[in-house]
């Protein structure tokens, strides 16, 4: 049959302009019929042509990107297997993993084979480095740090002598101001497009106005544009029923995620979600209180954590674990937060706000994907819902504080309680230093001064159950901006004295709760060591604004 009952047209039709390899591939894989995007791309009377590709999250930009380039390849007469023919960067290493694994399901019925390498940090370097020099890198999929590192070596600069398409996924990040330096030393190293006339392909869920400045350096003037989205709507997925879940104070935040996964797992015992958190570090204390210490998740529910203060070969066998399982609860920070393809997700949850409005897009879109169902929820404090008014775009309900019938059922404050009792200070504090960074850097998205951010930081490390404020280094204070500010506790200095919070010099009073006394309600700790200021500095990098991705920046200024 051509089309299908939802009117998706078969692959079978592409027959004659798809290469009976590629349409073979795709039939083994179990994909009869095209997605909007795919059908869109591969019906384009060439595609050859440049193009910018917006489709929602989980609608199949992978194979719609990959099939026209390896169709590029293929019918290239004596390709020159040695040289790299298709680049294509992703944001982070598991993203591009799963874009090889992707791709060689796509080239398995090609003979000789067309091999696809991978090149991403993490990895071993010498290893991967190799293979790529002896072997066939036909395709390379990589992350944009490990490819500099490449590139600084002139025999793979010459791999890419014959480079006929470079795609970006996940294509606005890729040209943010994060990656951007990164991507543009990559093009300076590879034959230029002038030169070379590789083809540009750019593919994501988001296109912010932002990125049309930076579109030429992979994409010519006549590009064509293709959007599955009509130009007023949100690129959410409207299968998925998206709410915000208020709670009257900070400290009601864990408790509430209690009610909402134990709720959740009653409903349905194979429970599959995701809970998005601030930052790695976050998403590490959740862990310990969910799972790995503390054990609150529901019971028969396995748990994992997905950070970027994992190890890679953590990272990866989680990737592969949380893929295979049909049930679970993953804690993750953004590293996850774009393109992964985890099956059957239930449920995704979002603990506080995300670093950036399309952010949000993406998060929701673990769930509902290949036309699937699934449901988001937000849990935000009265200092976060701001994300929620300023977005009034998204489709997020607030019908108030989360109310289900089982919820009385669950003694989840007394849960959390002891739960956190369990879990190593030095977890709980490294994520108070996370969590005071991440709010830092969307300060005036909080509304807040620097007093404020610091005075709510102090109430999350209450919440998330600090015997007193974390001491920092004078070293990391001020390299996140705070020196001086009211409520740190400082490590030589103890609590830095000032106006309570509340008080209009500590920023616009959030929470009606009036002040736990001169230190919070915390004894201070005074004197105590913290765990080494490099350390502390590293983290407040890593741990605050776009989290969890590649770290980029610091490799591009090599
Ligand atoms: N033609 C098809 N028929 C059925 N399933 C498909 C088809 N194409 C892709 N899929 C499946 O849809 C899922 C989502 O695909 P993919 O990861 O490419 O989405 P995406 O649009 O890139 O999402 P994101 O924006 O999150 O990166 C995958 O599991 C993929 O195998």
């Amino acid at each position: 049959m051509a089309v299908d009952d939802g009117g998706r047209v078969a692959y079978a039709q592409l027959t004659g302009k798809l290469k009976p390899q590629l349409l073979q591939a795709l039939e083994s894989s179990g994909f009869t019929h095209m997605t909007p995007v795919q059908e869109k791309v591969l019906q384009l009377p060439s595609l050859t042509q440049d193009c910018l590709v917006q489709a929602k999250t989980g609608t199949g930009k992978t194979l719609a990107f990959l099939l026209p380039a390896l169709q590029k390849l293929l019918e290239v007469k004596d390709l020159d297997r040695s040289s790299v023919g298709l680049l294509v960067l992703a944001p982070t290493r598991e993203l591009a993993q799963q874009i090889v694994d992707e791709c060689d399901k796509l080239t398995s019925a090609c003979n000789p084979p067309l091999e696809c390498h991978i090149a991403v940090g993490g990895s071993k370097r010498k290893f991967h480095m190799d293979k790529f020099l002896k072997k066939s890198p036909a395709i390379l999929v990589a992350t944009p740090g490990r490819l500099i590192d490449y590139l600084t070596e002139d025999a793979a600069r010459q791999k890419f002598a014959k480079i006929r398409c470079v795609v970006l996924d996940e294509a606005d990040r890729m040209l943010d101001a994060g990656f951007a330096p990164a991507l543009r030393q990559i093009l300076e190293q590879i034959p230029s497009k002038a030169q070379a006339g590789w083809q540009g392909m750019c593919f994501s869920a988001t296109v912010p106005p932002e990125i049309q400045k930076m579109l030429p350096m992979v994409l010519n003037k006549d590009h064509v544009r293709i959007s599955t989205i009509d130009e007023n709507e949100v690129p959410t997925v409207e299968t998925v029923p998206q709410r915000v879940y208020p709670v009257p104070s900070v400290d009601d935040i864990l408790p509430t995620l209690h009610s909402v996964l134990s709720c959740a797992k009653a409903d349905n015992p194979a429970l599959k979600a995701v809970i998005f958190c601030s930052t790695a570090r976050h998403a590490g204390l959740l862990y310990h209180i969910f799972g790995h210490s503390g054990e609150a998740a529901p019971p028969k529910l396995p748990v994992f954590q997905m950070q970027s203060r994992m190890s890679q070969t953590q990272r990866t066998r989680t990737v592969e674990e949380f893929k295979a399982t049909d049930r679970g609860l993953l804690f993750a920070s953004d590293v996850v937060g774009r393109g992964m393809d985890f099956p059957d997700i239930d449920l995704v949850v979002q603990v506080g706000v995300p670093s950036e409005k399309d952010q949000y897009v993406h998060r929701v879109g673990r769930t509902g994907r290949a036309g699937k169902g699934g449901k988001a929820v937000m849990i935000l404090a009265p200092e976060e819902m701001w994300f929620v008014k300023s977005n009034p775009e998204f489709p997020i309900k607030n019908e108030g504080p989360f109310n289900h019938p089982k919820a009385a059922t669950y003694p989840s404050a007394a849960i959390i309680q002891s739960a956190l009792a369990k879990v190593p200070q030095q977890t709980k504090e490294q994520a108070y230093i996370g969590n005071l960074g991440f709010i830092k850097s969307l300060m005036k998205r909080y509304g807040l001064h620097p007093a404020g951010v610091v005075e709510l930081a102090n109430r999350f490390a209450q919440s998330f159950g600090c015997d007193s404020i974390p001491v920092l280094s004078p070293m990391l204070v001020g390299k996140m901006g705070l020196r001086g500010v009211p409520g740190l506790v400082v490590e030589g200095k103890g609590l830095v004295a000032g106006p309570p919070p509340g008080s209009d010099a500590a920023g616009p009073p959030r929470d009606k709760r009036g002040p736990r006394g001169k230190n919070g309600g915390f004894r201070t700790t005074e004197g105590r060591r913290p765990d080494g200021p490099r350390r502390r500095q590293n983290q407040a990098r890593e741990d605050s604004g776009k989290q969890g991705e590649e770290p980029s920046r610091k490799r591009a200024k090599r």
